[in-house]
């Protein structure tokens, strides 16, 4: 079976054909014309497939908040052809038995790649190292470790973490949050929190782990990412420590790219999450290292909870919100519509850097010919607002409902087999 998109503003550049067969892209001049599905992609922008280094998907354990299969079709829904999954799970996926099982939930899933993350820490406990040996080697074949929901804090372990993550050419994704400087923290540290009677978090707890860390992964001469940087201080450490020539990749969250604190007046758990919504000032330093290669990629932090967890008193609410599926349309708004980054550089940060950090093959040669054929095709020019209909995932927490966004996906590929069409999630893939 061919496929021929006809028309499409490839990587946001001038109009060409895209032609998929079986698992690739191949020449569209080179196919059978006649034998081809075609699809008129004119007027819109094809994009690789969406890879997300930062994704909770709970299960096993979080089954009423998300599951791999839901949380695959919030992927799907929103252009991602590759998700990994977060290790803070119940059980934790500390053992292979854990990430081998969300693995094969994601090949049952279909619609995208699912790659588990392995805990740096036994049940994120902080204090033993899990056997990261063990998990790289599994049948998941682990390539990032994290304790993401919790910092590693404790510096000798994220030493020793770090030095047995270069040995398996892995990399230590870090949740920087100092716990003595943010405890009982639920927002940004500062003359809001202080307004609202709310525990605050100051910018200092992130950056000084940043710091610390870069010069840790330096001593250890391995690969350091830093999860969710939502400061300008820790974007200022990030440009020091790559200036040194420290192997560190940053991600930034797509809320963090464009809400900021002052939503937190309404008190709605919506706009809770970890670490917080900041100020426009930090806004506008993370959108200025994103375009500049400060930060590295953006990465959902999709985290989906519940309705009893978010529908109780801002202090007592938990921490996160559902990215997957708006994610793309936020990068839009805050990247491309403001000129600081044209399609080529979000199909850098969304797809090609990611799956690099994540060592996922495939994703290195763009929508070229001989490709893997992971594609999404985007409607720029449409414009909705939000409604609980749209996510796809089973959580509904989303700080984007009744807000409006630009940009639709419409179609998506994922190694040459058709999972969202029209916007529609196809679900042939599923149980496949
Ligand atoms: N981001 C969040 O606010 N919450 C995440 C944990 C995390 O990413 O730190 C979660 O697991 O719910
Ligand atoms: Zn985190
Ligand atoms: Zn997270």
């Amino acid at each position: 079976m061919t496929t021929l998109l006809t028309g499409a503003a490839v990587l946001g550049g001038e109009p060409r054909d895209l032609a998929i067969e079986g698992d690739a892209l191949v020449d569209p001049s080179a196919i059978d014309r006649d034998r081809a599905e075609v699809i008129d992609a004119s007027g819109l922008i094809a994009l690789p497939g969406l890879v997300d280094l930062h994704a909770h998907l709970r299960q096993p354990g979080g089954e009423q908040a998300e599951t791999v299969a839901s949380g695959v079709r919030a992927a799907a829904a929103g252009g991602f052809t590759c998700v990994f999954a977060m290790a803070n799970t119940n059980p934790v996926a500390d053992t292979p038995a854990v990430v081998e099982q969300v693995h094969r939930l994601g090949l049952e899933a279909g619609l995208a790649t699912v790659r588990p993350i392995g805990a740096v820490t036994v049940g994120l406990a902080g204090e033993r190292l899990a056997d990261m040996t063990m998990l790289a080697r599994s049948a998941a074949r682990v390539t990032v470790f994290s304790d993401d929901g919790h910092c590693v804090h404790d510096a000798e372990l994220m030493r020793r973490a770090l030095e047995h993550a270069a040995a398996l050419d892995a990399v230590v994704a870090q949740h920087a949050q100092d716990p003595a400087l943010t405890r009982g923290a639920v927002m940004h540290e500062g003359p809001l929190s202080a307004e609202l009677g709310l525990g605050g978090w100051p910018s200092v707890a992130e950056a000084s782990i940043v710091a610390r860390d870069a010069m840790l992964a330096e001593l250890a001469g391995a690969r350091l990412h830093v999860c969710h940087v939502s400061t300008a201080e820790t974007v200022e450490v990030v440009r020091a420590a790559k200036a040194r020539g420290v192997r560190i990749t940053a991600e930034v969250a797509p809320h963090h790219l464009l809400l900021t604190e002052d939503l937190v007046r309404s008190y709605d758990a919506r706009f809770k999450v970890n670490p917080p919504l900041r100020t426009d000032a930090d806004v506008r330093a993370l959108r200025e290292a994103l375009a500049d290669g400060t930060i590295d990629i953006v990465a959902t932090d999709h985290a989906p909870h519940a309705p009893e967890a978010k529908l109780t008193a801002f202090a007592d609410a938990a921490f996160g919100m559902v990215g997957l599926e708006t994610a793309l349309s936020v990068v839009q708004m805050a990247m491309v519509e403001t000129g600081l980054m044209d399609w080529a550089g979000v199909a850098r940060a969304m797809s090609t850097t990611p799956a690099a950090i994540g060592r996922e093959p495939g994703y290195d040669a763009p929508l070229e010919v001989g490709a893997s054929a992971h594609v999404v095709l985007v409607d720029p020019a449409a414009r909705a607002v939000v409604e609980e209909r749209h996510l796809r995932g089973r959580s509904a927490n989303s700080p984007y409902l009744g807000r409006e966004l630009p940009g639709r996906v419409l179609h998506v590929w994922h190694a040459g087999r058709r999972t969202l069409a029209d916007g529609r999630i196809v679900t042939e893939e599923v149980g496949r």
